[in-house]
């Protein structure tokens, strides 16, 4: 804690600063940035409510069904490999002590998704949050992209979102249920960005169907949240992103806070927005990324690694210019 002194000498307020970094003489910021695991929310705050999760068997859905068991939710992850969901539906629910279902469903296909939807019914009920996790992924110049390897992505980002969406929108509109609907994107899919082309373009799709619907389905008792998440280790996402491992240090060089997000962050964030204390927040767009986007906007960012005797010289260069 600081406190800010005021000329007059009295204190004006308390400023909380992260903690110096771990080892002395570090550069990394990594250490003013430790991460917090466990949950954030106050326990129950998910009592008597059923989350459906789409990929909720592995990675960030993982990690998201895990958060919202520990908080009291009954949960639903559905995803196409019943094996995985099933193991981690037993490994969650027997941690947490709350109910985890599996269901087989490939959300590329609305009829499938509509038998999910009719099963999680029968076992629980309709659910309280939706998060649209689901995706397909992989980095591939745009001029080797066949039209099924466009589609193989798209189809599952943006079509299996959309079904999910208006799958569950519409019945629970019929049930006059109120619902919080959260998407996964991605940075990129406001800055667009190439060799993941149908994946930004699915992306940017998902966030406009999800600001269109918080505008449109308010009055049904539906909000609509999006979290653009940056890079955290998954084995999905990694190993079909960077399969060598060779962009990993210019990634996290590039990060202004220095490391990688977690899974157990992203879920924090997804269960307040899924949550009643967001219950104001619909139609948001919450970039979770480290500062990663901002980094590599900016023109001048490069200038970090200009060095103190490096900068003295250019002042005195700059300094030094007479007229324009
Ligand atoms: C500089 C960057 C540095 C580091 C990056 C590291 C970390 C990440 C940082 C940020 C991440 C940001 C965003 C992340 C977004 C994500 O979505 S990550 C989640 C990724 N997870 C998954 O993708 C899981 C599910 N994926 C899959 O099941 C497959 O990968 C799938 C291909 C999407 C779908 O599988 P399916 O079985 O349906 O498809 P296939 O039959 O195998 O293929 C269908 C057609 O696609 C063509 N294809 C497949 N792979 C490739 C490839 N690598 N390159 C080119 N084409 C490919 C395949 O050939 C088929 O087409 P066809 O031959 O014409 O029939
Ligand atoms: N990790 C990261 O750095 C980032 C991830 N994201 C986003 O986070 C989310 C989770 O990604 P992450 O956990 O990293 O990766 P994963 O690969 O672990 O998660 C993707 C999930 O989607 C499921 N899935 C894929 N295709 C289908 C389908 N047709 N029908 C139903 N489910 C399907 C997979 O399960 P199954 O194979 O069983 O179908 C899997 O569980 C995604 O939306 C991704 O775009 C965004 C930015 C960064």
């Amino acid at each position: 804690m600081a406190a800010v002194m005021l000329s007059s000498g009295r204190k004006l307020l308390q400023t909380r600063f992260p903690r110096p970094p771990v080892r002395s003489g570090s550069a990394r910021p990594s250490g003013f940035f430790a991460p917090s695991e466990g949950a954030m929310l106050p326990a129950g705050s998910f009592r008597d409510r059923l989350a459906f999760i789409t990929g909720g068997g592995t990675g960030l859905g993982r990690a998201m069904t895990m958060v919202l068991s520990q908080l009291g939710a009954r949960c639903v992850i559905a995803s196409r490999k019943l094996d995985v969901l099933q193991e981690t539906a037993g490994e969650i629910s027997s941690q947490t002590g709350n109910q985890v279902h599996a269901l087989q469903c490939d959300v590329r296909d609305p009829q499938a998704v509509a038998r999910c939807v009719d099963q999680m019914v029968a076992l629980s009920g309709l659910p309280d949050v939706i998060i649209n996790n689901a995706a397909g992924n992989f980095i591939c110049p745009t001029e080797r992209l066949t039209p099924n390897g466009w589609r193989s992505v798209t189809d599952i980002v943006l079509n299996g979102t959309a079904f999910v969406t208006l799958e569950l929108g519409k019945r629970l509109i019929q049930a006059q249920k109120g619902a919080s609907f959260l998407a996964i994107t991605t940075i990129y899919a406001e800055s667009g960005s190439g060799f993941v082309v149908p994946s930004a373009a699915a992306k940017a799709g998902v966030e406009a169907l999800y600001k269109s619907l918080a505008a449109e389905w308010g009055r049904y008792g539906h909000r609509f949240n999006i979290i653009q998440p940056g890079p955290i280790r998954t084995k999905g996402a990694f190993s079909r992103l960077d399969p060598t491992g060779t962009f990993e240090k210019s990634m996290i060089d590039r990060i202004p806070t220095g490391r990688l997000g977690k899974p157990a962050e992203l879920a924090n964030l997804a269960a307040y927005l899924s949550s009643d204390f967001a219950s104001w927040m619909s139609g948001a767009v919450i970039r979770f990324d480290g500062g990663e986007y901002v980094s590599m906007a900016g023109e001048f960012n490069e200038l970090r690694k200009v060095t103190p005797d490096q900068w003295k010289m250019l002042e005195a260069m700059i300094k030094g210019t007479k007229g324009s």
